[in-house]
């Protein structure tokens, strides 16, 4: 479970990119975060990933409070959150199937583990025959799919998505958010930074809005009533 209570985040430079932030977000939840450019999205996915800290308040993910990890409990932490990117982030010298053993390296599993957890994997995403392929000779979409693959690849309890459709098309933006809502219902709580209103809209999630660091709206679904 995430608790976040009264969170700042100044950068120094005028307004808190964040402001007096409350929320709870409980094991198992599909979360959307919306806002105009500039809202605090990001600053919020970092502040998660603890490559920032708050300047005020405190983040509490199962029970471990952020601001006191230190490198070692960081580094443990980040094992349970899988990340992706609107940039994808992929290793464009490797194929796929390094890209995402590359994960399971850095936590020291084992050769056979990683092979049968980077099948796994890529079936998941429905990419198994492209194993072989570099991200060069994928399309955005299967190069987003990779990018999950690489998230979920270490089972993480939390996946953290910034934008993850944001340099797709309508159809592998759909798909994306489907192997994401796939993802969630075996369990693994989902939180997805986006612009893309028409898939919230239809997605019927819990949806967080965001305006100029301040949460406006919190609500399930159907009760969203704001554009932002
Ligand atoms: N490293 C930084 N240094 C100074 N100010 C920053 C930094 N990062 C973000 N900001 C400021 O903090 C505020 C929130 O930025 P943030 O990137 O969190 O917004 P966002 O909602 O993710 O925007 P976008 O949708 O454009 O990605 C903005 O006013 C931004 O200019």
């Amino acid at each position: 479970m995430i608790k976040i209570e009264g969170v700042s985040k100044s950068y120094g430079n005028g307004a808190p990119a964040l402001s007096n932030l409350n929320l709870e977000i409980e094991e198992g939840e599909f979360v959307f975060v919306v806002g105009a450019s500039g809202s605090g999205k990001s600053t919020f996915i970092k502040l998660l990933l603890k490559e920032l800290n708050p300047t005020e308040g405190t983040i509490v993910v199962d029970d471990v409070n952020l601001s006191k990890l230190k490198s070692r409990g960081t580094a443990k932490y980040r094992r349970k959150v899988g990340v992706v990117f609107q940039d994808f982030r992929l290793l464009q010298d490797r194929d796929v199937y390094s890209n995402i053993a590359f994960a399971q390296r850095v936590i020291g599993a084992s050769p056979r583990e990683i092979k049968k957890n980077v099948a796994r994997v890529l079936s998941l995403v429905g990419l198994s025959e492209k194993y072989r392929s570099n991200p060069s000779e994928l399309s955005g979409g299967e190069q987003q799919r990779v990018a999950l693959a690489r998230a979920l690849v270490n089972k993480p309890q939390y996946i953290l998505a910034d934008e993850p459709t944001g340099n797709l098309d309508p159809e592998n933006s759909w798909e994306i958010m489907k192997l994401l809502e796939k993802i969630n219902e075996q369990g693994t709580t989902v939180i997805v930074v986006t612009h893309n209103m028409e898939i919230v809209k239809a997605m019927n999630k819990r949806v967080i809005t965001m305006k100029k660091g301040v949460k406006v709206e919190d609500s399930k679904g159907e009760e969203q009533t704001d554009e932002y």
